[in-house]
């Protein structure tokens, strides 16, 4: 099985190098990597943010583990290049339309969220973002004058661009507590009025068993700080998901433990799919090249590429329990109160996926 690793930029090699030793420790080096470029600095090697080379690694792979993208040196508003244009390009390019980021916050890390902890008891949410449309995609451009400038950016969804991702979220609810929740602002967009009437109907004829609400993304957002354990699956479009997870990475603690898997069709073999994998947080660039930054989000992202990608379920849960045991014993980095760099934070978590993959093998 081959894995093609896009380290990118600021602390993105950093994560991805720890993440692809816990990928050899805990399939015995059974996976083959390819690396390649992608953002900022593939922009400096080739001018292009996503390489013709990287699509087709990716495209060979079973799955593809990103680090992130970005960073102050390629920020300037107006280059026509940008290193973000890469991971929405990748993401479109491998028809990745659903992006799971799960948020279970780990009970060991309640102190180090600003929130009580009685508001985290029974916190176990799931954000399915739609990924691959909305505003991200739309028409886009600035016109006029200098000085006197418009700029715009068309928020589109097409019936079955919803309908499928309510049907990602709708199977996520039934696997799980049964309950999904889709988050639009209906009261304002057409966009979003369009996706509450397709959520509705295809929850209501395909999945009788899984309760559905509707709630508005600001109220959304409100709930989930308050009552966060209120959510089963929240199903919402591309923008909405990408501000609402940051905001739910108050619950887990630190924005450096949560992971995502970006998701196609299902290819029929065992029900795995072509996946990205990659952690919810940006390059970091005030903890680049410092060797400090948290790998738990990339490394609980190789977990879920184990689970989707590869079908490989009891691996992917001993990295997971690996973790969780390791944030139990109290390892941890600068962002969660602690002191461990980097390596040292995968260390302990590899010491405890030694134990646990010898005691598998001996079972
Ligand atoms: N998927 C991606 O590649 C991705 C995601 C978000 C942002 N970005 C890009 O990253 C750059 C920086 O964006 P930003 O600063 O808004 O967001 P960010 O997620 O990089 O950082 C936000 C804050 O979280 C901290 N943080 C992030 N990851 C951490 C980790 N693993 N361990 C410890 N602390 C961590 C940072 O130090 C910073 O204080 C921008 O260029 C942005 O476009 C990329
Ligand atoms: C960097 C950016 C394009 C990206 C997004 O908005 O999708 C990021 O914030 C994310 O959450 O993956
Ligand atoms: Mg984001």
């Amino acid at each position: 099985m081959r894995v093609a690793l896009l380290p990118g930029d600021g602390i993105g090699p950093e994560v991805v190098a720890e993440a692809r030793r816990v990928l050899d420790a805990v399939t015995g080096g059974a996976l083959a990597f390819d690396e390649a470029l992608i953002g900022g600095a593939a922009i400096d090697a080739t001018g292009t943010a996503l390489p013709d080379d990287t699509t087709d690694a990716c495209r060979r792979a079973d799955a593809v583990l990103l680090g992130a993208v970005g960073g102050p040196k390629w920020d300037d508003p107006l280059s026509p290049v940008r290193p973000e244009q890469g991971l929405l390009a990748i993401r479109r390019a491998l028809g990745l339309f659903a992006n799971l980021r799960p948020v279970a916050p780990f009970p060991a890390l309640a102190d180090a969220s600003p929130l009580k902890p009685e508001r985290l008891a029974g916190v176990d949410l799931l954000v399915v973002r739609e990924l691959t449309g909305g505003i991200y995609f739309g028409v886009k451009g600035t016109y006029g004058q200098p000085g006197r400038e418009r700029a715009r950016d068309v928020c589109s969804y097409t019936t079955e661009e919803i309908e499928r991702i309510v049907r990602v979220g709708a199977e996520m609810a039934r696997a799980r507590r049964g309950r999904l929740t889709s988050v639009d602002k209906a009261n304002v967009l057409e966009t979003s009025r369009l996706w509450r009437r397709v959520a509705t109907r295809v929850v209501a004829a395909e999945f009788p068993d899984v309760s559905l609400e509707h709630v508005l993304v600001d109220a959304c957002a409100m709930h989930l700080v308050t009552n966060p354990a209120r959510f089963d699956v929240i199903v919402t479009e591309n923008m909405f998901g990408d501000i609402l997870t940051d905001e739910a990475a108050v619950l887990a603690g630190s924005i450096g433990v949560l992971p995502s898997a970006s998701l196609g069709a299902p290819n029929g073999v065992g029900q795995t799919r072509m996946g990205l994998y990659e952690p919810i947080h940006g390059s970091a660039p005030d903890l680049a090249g410092r060797g400090v930054a948290n790998p738990v989000g990339t490394i609980l992202s190789a977990a879920l590429l184990l689970r989707h990608s590869l079908g490989l379920e009891r691996e992917a849960r001993l990295v997971e329990r690996a973790v969780a045991e390791a944030l139990a014993d109290g390892a941890r980095t600068a962002d969660l109160g602690g002191s461990l760099s980097t390596r040292e934070m995968t260390d302990a978590v590899m010491g405890r996926l030694e134990v646990r993959t010898a005691a598998a093998v001996a079972v």
